[in-house]
């Protein structure tokens, strides 16, 4: 019989934001916020966001400035700028004003992150690997940025870059399929099978 997890367990759900679609509030533009926002223009160059900072420095405004889509708003946070979000990141270094841009955004059933608090977030920002279509997200539970930041560069060494004519090709392959979802899922296994076939001699050998 299978175990289910304990509640302590990691409960995190994954899913891949298009946030060129969606509309982020940053709050607070110090070293955390440049941190945040340089990842995710870095993963999302188009994605909209809106900056809320009682200053800027030359670096975040030039980093801003490289995209088209980032508006940058100096003053200090007020709950008006929540307005037309869906998503909220609080990076101020007031953990009283960080803790108001949550329940202010809870209210409205936005989802927040509250860079100080992994109690207060909805989410977590994760270390990413991309290589073309591929995408790997990384999360320690909130436990060690530091090792989601070591996975990501060590994930980066050893998927190869052409992983991407991979998926590519067997896109191609996929398009040319005709015939029922059943018989789709059986040709695309039978393509893939030996990519996974090492590891499930090794399951099989360990049973
Ligand atoms: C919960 C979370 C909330 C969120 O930010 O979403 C969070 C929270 C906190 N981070 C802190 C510290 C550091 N964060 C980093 C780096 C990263 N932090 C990221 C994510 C997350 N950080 C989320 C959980 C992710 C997960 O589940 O694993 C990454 C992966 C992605 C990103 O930033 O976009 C990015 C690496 C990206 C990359 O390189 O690939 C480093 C290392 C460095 O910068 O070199 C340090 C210093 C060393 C250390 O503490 O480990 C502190 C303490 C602050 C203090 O002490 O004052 C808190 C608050 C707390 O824990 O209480
Ligand atoms: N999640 C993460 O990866 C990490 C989180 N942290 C936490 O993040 C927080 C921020 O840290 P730093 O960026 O280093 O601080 P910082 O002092 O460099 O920057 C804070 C920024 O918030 C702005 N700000 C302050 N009050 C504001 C207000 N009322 N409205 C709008 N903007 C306001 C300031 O103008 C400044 O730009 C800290 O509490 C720190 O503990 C720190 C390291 C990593």
């Amino acid at each position: 019989m299978r175990t289910l997890p304990k509640p302590s367990m990691n409960e995190l759900y994954p899913i891949f934001l298009k946030v060129n679609q969606l509309n982020t509030l940053l709050v607070g533009a110090g070293f955390v916020g440049l941190e945040k926002l340089s990842f995710l223009l870095k993963s999302s160059p188009n994605a909209h966001v809106t900056v809320v900072s009682k200053e800027f420095s030359e670096e975040f405004r030039a980093l801003a400035a490289a995209s088209k889509h980032v508006t940058l708003i100096e003053g200090p946070y007020e709950e008006k700028f929540l307005g037309g979000k869906h998503v909220v990141i609080a990076a101020t270094n007031f953990r009283e004003v960080n803790k108001q841009i949550h329940d202010d955004a809870k209210e409205r059933f936005l989802l927040v992150n509250v860079a100080d608090t992994p109690e207060l977030c909805d989410f977590y920002l994760g270390g990413i690997v991309t290589k073309g279509n591929v995408k790997i997200a990384i999360s320690t539970n909130g436990k060690s940025p530091t090792t989601a930041k070591r996975i990501r560069q060590l994930l980066e060494e050893v998927i190869p870059e052409d992983i991407n004519e991979l998926v590519e090709n067997i896109n191609r392959y996929r398009e040319t399929l005709k015939g029922d979802f059943e018989y789709k899922v059986d040709a695309l296994n039978k393509l893939t099978e030996g990519l996974v076939a090492k590891g499930k001699t090794e399951k099989a050998e360990e049973q």
